[in-house]
């Protein structure tokens, strides 16, 4: 047999077949086109590759099963033929007494019908059938009524394995007072063979076709097109945002490499101000929501954060949190690595959307240049191209900041950019000016309540004796949300690890005291020193 490419291609990727049955009366198919993961439109059925024809047959029986008391038979045509028997110059597959019905009017079919039925296939890669199963392993899995489940990974980097309905098994789902019943089927398509046979260079494959089923009262057609389906694919994507493998993308060899981002750290585990926690959660959820908003406005949709405080205050666990509440991938930036802005940009523009990127430390990165973008002893600086040899293309922070504001800004969507220092007072005020960071966050010491919040993480106590003391003692003396996190980490019972951090935060007051004498002795010696200078001099 020889293929053309037309026979070899499998059914259009996205379509969905609706069609409309009764007892015995068949009709021709609908072909909903899914032509963008946005987008659905309806077509009349133009021309289908012969694999569907069979699949027709198979259908026609399933859906008297799916559906009782809809009339009784097609005789073993359905929808697949139907579309057989419209496309020019094919003639349909179907024998028998039906095959006349398959050229009735389609109004008339429509009025002796009382269910719909769509079919979302996956045999070539679907995108509408992977929003199906995706959204089904959601729910189907949580469904008592459901008593076979299909164990599946969504993709091949998804870490989530999937239960969702198996064949034969059905689920319910109501969606804005509708119901809408999903079935998974699976069939041999009669020429999947052949087809195969054409791709693997002779090699026979066994191909099954799988759909899902979807069927709901005709009245509800226009709804279940228009608001359901895109409904299902919605949720379907911020499920498989949920389940996504988050990557955390750094430096290597002048391009980006990424690891899996493992980081656990969330909003509920990190030890901070509650208020300050609230509103920086509200401050992300506003960007996530706004993408209108910044178009309307014709501003990027991105925001920046400062997160500043001193080491081990949680600046990296607050970006990790970040990056886990939004499922947003993390680029770290470590100017020191980019060798010139040519690359800096190639970088920038590499960065995929809801992405944070990160720059630690920028009170070091300042010193690479002054705030015109100009490199230390560069003659002309920012982005303007040039020689790396003459510094001319020298990285700086404020070039990366210009670029950030102008070109990055509309080359992509929803990104978050946050800076980090321990020395907030170190920043140049250009850096700080309004429109360039949204929000300065301070990560400070442990207070009593982010204590709190590391002792129910790390073991479980929501309450004990020994916290009185040792929020009295926190009241005292300072303490990073890191020390008391070691602390705790490194005893097993709760009982050892209060224990362990009273004295821990006992033996830093008495050395800052010790040190505190010393200090006030050495300034004490350094006036005395300063006065008798002065006494010199005059
Ligand atoms: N606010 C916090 N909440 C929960 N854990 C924290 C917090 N701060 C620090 N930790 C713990 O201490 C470790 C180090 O903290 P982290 O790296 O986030 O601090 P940092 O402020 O970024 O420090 P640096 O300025 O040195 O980079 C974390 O992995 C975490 O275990």
């Amino acid at each position: 047999m020889t293929c053309t490419p037309d026979q070899e291609k499998p059914p259009s990727e996205g379509a969905i077949y609706i069609s409309q049955r009764k007892a015995n009366v068949r009709t021709p198919s609908i072909v909903a086109r899914h032509d963008t993961p946005s987008s659905l439109s309806i077509n009349q059925v133009r021309s289908q590759p012969s694999i569907d024809r069979e699949e027709g047959r198979g259908r026609a029986s399933r859906h008297d099963a799916a559906v009782p008391g809809d009339g009784g038979h097609d005789g073993g045509g359905g929808a697949g033929a139907a579309d057989a028997a419209h496309r020019p110059g094919r003639a349909p597959a179907l024998r028998g007494p039906g095959r006349a019905l398959l050229l009735r009017p389609p109004r008339l079919r429509a009025r002796v019908s009382s269910r719909h039925t769509v079919d979302a296939e996956g045999l070539a890669p679907n995108h509408l059938y992977h929003a199906v199963r995706a959204y089904l392993a959601a729910r189907a899995a949580s469904d008592a009524a459901v008593r076979r489940h299909r164990a599946s990974r969504l993709d091949d980097s998804s870490s989530h394995i999937a239960l969702t309905i198996d064949h034969g098994e059905e689920t319910v789902d109501v969606h804005d007072g509708v119901a809408y019943t999903w079935r998974l089927l699976s069939r041999d398509p009669a020429n999947a063979k052949s087809t195969n046979a054409c791709r693997g260079g002779g090699q026979q494959l066994h191909v099954r076709l799988r759909s899902f089923e979807l069927t709901f009262h005709k009245k509800h057609k226009d709804k279940a097109i228009s608001a359901y389906l895109p409904f299902v694919e919605a949720t379907a994507k911020s499920i498989k945002d949920q389940q996504r493998n988050l990557k955390m993308h750094m430096i290597e060899y002048d391009a980006w490499t990424a690891v899996d981002l493992r980081h656990p750290s969330t909003f509920d585990t990190l030890a901070m101000d509650a208020a300050l926690k609230k509103s920086v959660v509200d401050d992300l959820e506003r960007f996530v929501k706004r993408k209108d908003y910044y178009r309307r406005t014709g501003r990027a949709w991105k925001r920046g954060y400062l997160l500043y405080g001193p080491p081990g205050t949680g600046k990296s666990s607050l970006v990790a949190a970040m990056a886990n509440y939004l499922k947003f991938d993390i680029y770290d930036l470590e100017l020191t690595e980019v060798k010139s802005n040519s690359d800096l940009r190639r970088l920038l523009v590499g960065m995929s959307n809801r992405s944070i990127l990160v720059v630690e430390d920028i009170d070091c990165s300042q010193r690479l240049g002054d705030h015109h973008g100009h490199a230390p002893n560069s003659r002309r600086g920012g982005f303007t191209g040039g020689d790396d040899s003459n510094n001319e293309d020298k990285v700086t922070l404020f070039g990366l900041l210009n670029f950030v504001d102008g070109l990055w800004s509309t080359s992509g969507e929803e990104r978050i950019i946050v800076f980090t220092t321990n020395y907030k007072e170190r920043l140049d005020p250009a850096l700080l000016r309004p429109g360039r960071m949204d929000m300065h966050i301070h990560m400070g010491y442990c207070t009593p309540e982010s204590f709190r919040i590391l002792a129910t993480n790390y073991h479980s106590v929501n309450d004990h004796a020994m916290f009185s003391e040792i929020e009295s003692l926190l009241q005292e003396v300072p303490i990073t949300p890191a020390e008391v996190a070691e602390v705790l980490m490194r005893n097993d019972g709760a009982e050892d690890a209060l224990q362990d951090l009273v004295e821990f935060i006992k033996a830093k007051r008495d050395r800052s005291d010790d040190e505190g004498v010393a200090a006030r002795n050495q300034a004490a010696g350094k006036s005395k020193v300063e006065k008798y200078e002065q006494l010199v001099v005059e």
